[in-house]
């Protein structure tokens, strides 16, 4: 029976694991992690990581096939196939400080593969890593297990799925992505990876690469699919300004087959933890290979982004009379995006930041999100990257200022604004005459995602301002204010 075990059971390892467990019965898999809590949590009926799918595909085949524990060292010695999926979080001090990857995690993992390994192995690259990090991890490998005439192979295969939606990327990949040495040790490696997926991914849809277009098309994909939000967004600020409306344009665009339709929603800003770090990181690489024009290219696609979170902010207080001091903000919706409870890199942290910072009382709901999260959130040093102003962690006083509730009703009686930061489908059956009822006026929505319907809301009383459409005649006399 092949054995595979992957190292790092978060958002990428538990998942990506357990569906390869489903769809391969005659495989054994073990995740493992140093999280002694996160293991125990996997083993449990309370998952610690919320996707929808996920549990159904867990109690399919744990016990049988599929395995948490802490045993690092015996389910790596036993392995056949290897896959690391630690975290690779932008470096935060040292050398690239603020935009290199952190690659300690994964340096540790490759040194204790060396260590404990009495048979060749297939090393493989979930995490997403710089360009030719997989020379250095074979450097690694290679002179700490030299007396041991072990053979290991690198493989680069980068996880394309998003959260939300993971189990269903998962079970439908739009490609599987595989890169491996140009040899005939690295063609046979990447052929025993092939079948693993091929149990149910059709075979065109396997892609096989050298080591270095993998790891760089993972870093690619992310950039690709970031600058389109960040162009969408830069288009709503015009639009705003022109009386445009953003989704109309979206579609417009999207219609082209050569643009597409996905991806073209406006928002507050995109959050999650990949987007930032793999850009940084993508900028990092080209500065450190003298591309100095391409890497301002793509930091712009971050700029955008903090930009679109600052507008945000500015466009409440000045639609507030310039002063949010003391006034109750209801926040619907706390995590990155829908149908998950990550808020890693949520705009929802440097929005209420902002609005902290010009003192009102926050009073936050999001289904998924819990209050100690936020706090930790709130409280988070971030690195401030040419970001002074929305990237301050709340003070003490400041934090006083935040309550978290379980109830959107709670959240929204006695607020004189609604910030939907999250596009959650329970907020589009709220019943806004009721929460409008117990508001202060005038009552203000600020819709971030695009989710209410600006006109019926309008009609109940509302002020409203949607990202990106036509603004009310309220706003209009009111210019957004500047930092
Ligand atoms: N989250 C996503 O949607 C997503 C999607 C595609 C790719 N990725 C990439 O996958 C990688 C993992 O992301 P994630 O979101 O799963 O991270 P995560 O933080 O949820 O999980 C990483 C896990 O690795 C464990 N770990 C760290 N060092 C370890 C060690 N030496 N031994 C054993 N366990 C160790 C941690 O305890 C943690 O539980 C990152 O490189 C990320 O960029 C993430
Ligand atoms: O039209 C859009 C689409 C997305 N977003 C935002 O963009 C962020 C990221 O969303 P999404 O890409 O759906 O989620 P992630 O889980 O971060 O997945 C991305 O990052 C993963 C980690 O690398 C990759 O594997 C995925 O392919 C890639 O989509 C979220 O804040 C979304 O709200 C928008 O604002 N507008």
């Amino acid at each position: 029976m092949v054995k595979i075990c992957c190292i790092g059971a978060g958002y990428v390892g538990g998942p990506t694991m357990a569906v390869i467990a489903l769809k391969c019965p005659s495989i054994e898999v073990a995740v493992v992690d140093i999280a002694t809590a996160r293991i125990s949590a996997w083993n449990s009926d309370q998952l610690p990581i919320y996707e929808p799918g996920l549990d159904d595909v867990v109690k399919q085949c744990r016990g049988k096939n599929l395995f948490f524990s802490t045993e690092i060292e015996k389910h790596v010695t036993e392995a056949d196939i290897v896959f690391v999926s630690v975290n690779t979080p932008t470096k935060t001090q040292g050398l690239g400080a603020g935009k290199a990857a952190d690659l300690t995690y994964w340096e540790s993992a490759a040194r204790l593969i060396a260590d404990v390994s009495k048979s060749a192995k297939i090393v493989v690259e979930k995490s997403t890593v710089p360009v030719k990090t997989a020379e250095a991890i074979e450097k690694i490998l290679t002179h700490n297990s030299i007396n041991k005439g072990i053979e290991f192979q690198i493989l680069s295969n980068p996880e394309f799925l998003a959260e939300g939606t993971a189990i269903k990327d998962l079970f439908n990949p739009d490609r599987v992505l595989i890169g491996g040495r140009e040899t005939p040790g690295g063609f046979k490696a990447i052929q025993t990876l092939k079948e693993v997926y091929a149990h149910w991914v059709p075979e065109d849809r396997i892609i096989c690469t050298n080591l270095w277009s993998a790891e760089l098309s993972k870093l690619a994909a992310n950039a690709f699919l970031a600058q389109r939000i960040s162009s969408v967004n830069a288009m709503s600020a015009l639009c705003e300004a022109t009386g445009a409306n953003v989704s109309e344009v979206s579609y417009a665009i999207g219609k082209d087959t050569r643009i597409g339709p996905k991806f073209l929603n406006a928002s507050v800003g995109f959050g999650g933890s990949c987007f930032q770090k793999d850009i940084l990181n993508l900028v990092y690489i080209c500065e450190c290979n003298g591309l100095p024009e391409v890497a301002n290219y793509w930091k712009q696609v971050i700029k955008i982004n903090d930009y679109q979170k600052e507008r945000f902010v500015n466009r409440i207080v000045a639609s507030m009379f310039n002063t949010i001091s003391g006034k109750k903000i209801a926040i619907l919706g706390f995590a990155f995006k829908k149908d998950t409870g990550d808020t890693r890199e949520t705009p929802a942290i440097d929005v209420c930041r902002g609005l902290l910072a010009d003192k009102a009382r926050l009073c936050i709901y999001d289904p998924q999100v819990s209050e100690t999260q936020i706090d930790k959130d709130l409280n988070m040093m971030k690195y401030s990257w040419e970001h002074p102003v929305l990237l301050k962690p709340v003070s003490p006083t400041a934090l006083k200022q935040v309550s978290v509730v379980w109830d959107p009703y709670d959240a929204t009686k006695d607020a004189h604004g609604i910030c939907f930061l999250t596009e959650w489908d329970s907020f589009k059956e709220l019943d806004f005459q009721r929460i409008y009822d117990h508001m202060e006026k005038p009552a203000y929505v600020f819709d971030g995602r695009n989710i209410v319907d600006p006109e019926k809301l309008r009609q109940i009383g509302f002020i409203v301002y949607s990202l990106g459409k036509p603004l009310d005649p309220w706003l209009k006399d009111m210019p957004a204010a500047v930092a």
